[in-house]
């Protein structure tokens, strides 16, 4: 039998304010269940955008439930036109490209889409308050942007999905009412994952979290949604099967412009999707995030935080890449006994943690599957730690120094560091806004 995954269409119950997702691979059936707040204004639940932003949600979310097998047939009754398409090919091939390149699996410019074609016109505008949705992740990247927005008198209101651990503290310390999704994955997906026969591996995530955030959009009245992807974020791994693969790709600019477009599309131009810290490296946002010490106890980018299960450990593991890259670029730009406090060790005086920080330095191995910045701007703040009265002596700055200069040269390195701390203008802020905050991101 030709193996297939099927998305079937989905329903929205405003009794329960519960959407349900039903997918088919093969001869098993899954469905995954979304709880949205009480919806009162029920009509936009039969407004062309709702729909339509509704299929494409289902489909985005198939990911978890496709990459079980990654058949090379996907259908689905859900109308799309030639640009939703290559959306969804785009998720589902680039999308996919950590768990393609970990699984051995050729699928890039070979998965078939048997959908049939949407040719109508632009959809009607849905009536949007001007509300900005600010999706929260419980790390600096997004305390950055509430940072940026409340400095510059720009109104929002914090977003997260199954939002747990940092998340829930730093909503907290934001002190601004939230708008929460549970969201239920099918329990035999995830057992299944683990058995014999099925793949596992990585999805996107962004993708999934701003499908759900567009239609909070809709349903709440948001004109507006704000990510904070760094412009770190589009830089690959590795290259498989003649793509350069990313772990991070629906963080990717590449991803933002497209989903961008098909969100405004989907609206009759009503609904903004960017992202705000798009002109940042990593390692300018970590300068920037020093600004304020209100987070300091309530936050982390420590992505165990965030496993379905929760975490029972401390706010910062200490040993995963994203925890070391993040003591990394913060180290640069905050007083040490702060990050000390915020991280309760030296992770820069730990020989066990050479060979991790060297990954992400480019000296050994490949950048690792993590939400981790550029290789360069890694080596870059290593440079500058090399040379910093607080840093030079510890374990791992000081064994790294020689095969650094080895590696990319001194002018390279300061170089490096300069373009870290350089903005990029390759973003699409509104240009208002973008003034605003360039003016306050000194
Ligand atoms: C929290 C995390 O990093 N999880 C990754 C980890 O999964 P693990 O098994 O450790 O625990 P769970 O996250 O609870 O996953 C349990 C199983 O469920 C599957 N699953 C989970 C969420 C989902 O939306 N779909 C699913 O199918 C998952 O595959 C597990 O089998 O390792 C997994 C395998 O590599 C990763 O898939 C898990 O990543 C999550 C989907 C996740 O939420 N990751 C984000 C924290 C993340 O990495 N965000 C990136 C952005 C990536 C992007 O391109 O958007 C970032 O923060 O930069
Ligand atoms: N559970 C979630 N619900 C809604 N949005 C989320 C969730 N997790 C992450 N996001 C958003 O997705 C984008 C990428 O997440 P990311 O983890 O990089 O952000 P972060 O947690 O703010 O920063 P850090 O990189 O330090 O972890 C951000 O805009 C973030 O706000």
């Amino acid at each position: 039998m030709t193996e297939f995954f099927r998305i079937e269409c989905p329903q929205f119950d405003p009794d329960t304010s519960e959407a349900r997702f039903s997918y088919r691979l093969n001869d098993l059936a899954f469905t995954e269940v979304l709880r949205f707040p009480h919806v009162s204004d029920i009509a936009v639940l039969d407004t062309p955008s709702f729909q339509k932003l509704l299929g494409l949600c289902a489909i985005v979310l198939g990911v978890s439930y496709f990459k079980l097998r990654a058949p090379l047939r996907i259908e689905t009754d859900i109308a799309l036109t030639p640009d939703e398409r290559a959306f969804v090919l785009d998720v589902y091939e680039n999308g996919l490209g950590e768990f393609y390149a970990r699984n051995g699996l050729q699928r890039f410019g070979r998965l078939s889409l048997d959908a049939p074609e949407d040719d109508k016109a632009q959809l009607p505008a849905p009536v949007l308050k001007e509300r900005t949705l600010l999706p929260i992740g419980g790390g600096k990247d997004s305390l950055v942007s509430v940072d940026l927005l409340t400095h510059v008198g720009a109104e929002f209101t914090p977003f997260a999905v199954n939002p747990k651990g940092p998340i829930l503290s730093s909503v907290e310390a934001i002190g601004i009412e939230p708008v929460y999704v549970t969201r239920t994955l099918d329990p035999e997906m995830i057992r299944l994952g683990k058995e014999p026969g099925y793949y596992n591996g990585h999805v996107p995530s962004t993708a999934i979290n701003s499908m759900i955030a567009a239609l909070c959009a809709l349903l709440f009245g948001y004109d507006q949604i704000v990510l904070s992807n760094e412009r770190s974020a589009s830089e690959g791994n590795v290259v498989f099967d003649g793509r350069e693969t990313n772990h991070q790709y629906s963080k990717s600019l590449g991803f933002e412009v497209r989903i961008a477009d098909i969100l405004l599309h989907a609206t009759g131009g009503a609904l903004r999707y960017f992202s705000l810290l798009r002109p940042y490296s990593e390692a300018r946002i970590a300068s920037l995030f020093t600004h304020g010490h209100r987070f300091d106890s309530v936050f982390s980018s420590c992505n165990r935080n965030f496993r379905l299960t929760g975490n029972d450990g401390p706010l910062w593991c200490g040993e995963c890449p994203k925890c070391h890259f993040v003591f990394l670029i913060f180290a640069p730009f905050m007083p040490k006994d702060r990050l000390l406090r915020i991280f309760g060790k030296n992770l820069l005086d730990e020989p066990a943690n050479e060979h991790s920080f060297r990954e992400l330095a480019g000296l050994t191995g490949q950048k690792p599957w993590e939400c981790v910045g550029e290789i360069l701007e890694a080596a870059a703040c290593f440079y500058t730690l090399s040379r910093h009265a607080d840093w030079h002596e510890d374990a791992v700055v000081k064994a790294l120094k020689p095969d650094l200069l080895a590696q990319y040269g001194e002018e390279k390195l300061q170089l490096a560091m300069a373009e870290c701390l350089t903005d990029s203008h390759d973003h699409h802020i509104p240009p208002a806004l973008a003034a605003q905050v360039a003016a306050y991101a000194v």
